[in-house]
């Protein structure tokens, strides 16, 4: 059953007997480069919307104009591409100003946002003095105490305010559609600052306030903003009727256990991109791992889309590790059909249609392999021929199929050979393949001969490059 938002939007509730579809939203920051955790984000939401025919915003959380680039944002435009999710809506919270604006007024008005002068230098000695005496290091509130006289008096020195959400100091809860009933007692907590000296808004507005103006009916996002969500339920429910459903997944760590940070670079899809993995293997992984799921290929997003299951994730962080990865990324090649990869294969300069992918398709630990392998079939290549093997291969020229090189060529050719030569097992085939291939292994020489054809076959069994 589709998990429904908690109270419900009364705007599309009051007319709706099943649930609306849902409207969800992967909200980056674009300062850096997405990494797989990220990903992990991007799919759960995009995929979740699919599953029920929903809604999915890619939302650019861009307040931040010091950290936020366009050249990032573009950069999550390709990778989200990338991943083969396209946004029904794209979203930039530089944009949308004005809606804040509107929003501080009403927690203006409401009482619940109230100017505090202190500097970072004089929040941190207080933090420090509160440890010191055993106490939380919370926000205590002082400016709250100021009279009508002391504001003017601060201002007058030159401080500028930032503006802080009163909590109710209560326990929260919600219904986690991952973790199952949540609670943070908000009692606990500082004051959240909503807005800077500069005027400049703070994520935990910026984002509440997106939410409930795109009707964003689930929240789903890493386990980091679990205290997040409590302080966010309480500015939502102050400023509208009611409450997303929330979701928070587990987060991928490095596989030595030290969290990712897009600042840092770790992981990063374009870095995975540019290493050849394929973007099916990293979803697959960034979805599966650290669920109760099985890791294993997928053909396409659909097959992940019917696996969406938050009650399948784990509480734990889950290790993401690149050597898994480069292992799913062959896997997947193998499972993929010629549709899929045809525009790619064509960029490398790789001919030979189905039946060519097909043949190769198991022997590939990246899809850039397939042009040696193109070139394998199209020479010329240098064939490899042991002086013993020269007359054995010779032979085997001169018995190379007449009529048709269909797709049991190879079996009549080896059919006439094997008596012919009186070899069999590896002194029959190795030679063969080495003569024909100029390597030691590779995709199965039944499909790969009729590639070849007749021609080149003859010139490399003759130890002729062809
Ligand atoms: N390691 C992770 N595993 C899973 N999800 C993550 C991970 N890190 C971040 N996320 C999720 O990705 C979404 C986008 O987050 P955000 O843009 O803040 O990225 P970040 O990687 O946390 O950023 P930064 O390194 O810039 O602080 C959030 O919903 C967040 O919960």
């Amino acid at each position: 059953m589709l998990p429904s938002p908690n109270l419900g939007d009364k705007r599309v509730m009051s007319h709706a007997s099943s649930p609306p579809p849902p409207v969800l939203r992967f909200a980056p920051s674009p300062t850096g480069l997405l990494h797989v955790g990220n990903a992990r984000t991007a799919l759960y939401n995009a995929l979740f919307a699919r599953q029920w025919g929903g809604t999915f915003i890619l939302r650019y959380d861009d307040t931040d104009t010091a950290r936020s680039s366009d050249t990032f944002a573009e950069a999550i435009a390709e990778d989200v591409a990338w991943l083969g999710l396209a946004p029904d809506r794209v979203e930039h919270q530089s944009r949308r100003l004005g809606r804040y604006d509107e929003a501080v007024a009403r927690l203006k008005a409401l009482g619940r946002l109230y100017p505090a002068y202190e500097t970072e230098e004089e929040l941190e000695a207080k933090r420090q003095s509160r440890r010191r005496r055993g106490l939380p290091p919370v926000y205590d509130r002082a400016a709250l105490k100021l009279d009508a006289a002391a504001r003017p008096a601060l201002e007058a020195e030159g401080r500028r305010p930032h503006w802080r959400f009163r909590l109710d100091g209560r326990q929260v809860v919600w219904d986690d559609m991952v973790r199952g009933r949540q609670g943070v007692d908000t009692a606990t907590l500082s004051d959240p600052v909503l807005v800077r000296e500069d005027g400049s808004y703070l994520y935990t507005l910026t984002s509440v306030v997106d939410d409930i103006d795109m009707s964003v009916t689930h929240v789903v996002r890493g386990e980091d903003h679990v205290t997040n969500t409590g302080v966010q339920i309480e500015i939502i429910e102050a400023l509208s009727g009611w409450v997303p459903r929330f979701g928070h997944h587990n987060l991928l760590v490095l596989p030595s256990g030290e969290g990712l940070s897009k600042r840092l670079g770790h992981l990063s899809l374009r870095a995975l991109r540019e290493e050849g993995e394929e973007s099916l293997a990293v979803a697959a992984l960034a979805v599966l791992t650290g669920t109760s799921l099985a890791v294993e290929p997928v053909a396409s997003l659909e097959a992940l889309v019917a696996r969406i299951d938050f009650a399948k994730i784990s509480r734990a962080p889950a290790r993401f590790d690149p050597a898994e990865l480069s292992a799913l990324t062959a896997a997947t090649l193998l499972h993929l059909p010629f549709e899929a990869v045809a525009n790619r294969l064509a960029g490398f300069g790789v001919g030979g249609g189905e039946g060519f992918w097909l043949a190769v398709r198991g022997n590939l630990a990246r899809l850039a392999e397939a042009a040696d392998w193109w070139g394998v079939v199209e020479g010329p290549l240098s064939p490899v021929v042991a002086p013993d093997d020269a007359a054995f291969l010779a032979q085997a020229a001169a018995l190379l199929p007449e009529g048709a090189w269909d797709s049991d060529v190879y079996a009549r050719w080896i059919a006439a050979l094997k008596p012919a030569s009186g070899r069999a097992g590896r002194a029959l085939f190795h030679p063969l393949r080495l003569a024909l291939t100029g390597r030691e292994s590779g995709p199965e020489m039944k499909t790969l001969l009729p590639l070849i054809g007749r021609e080149r076959a003859s010139a490399r069994l003759r130890g002729e490059p062809g």
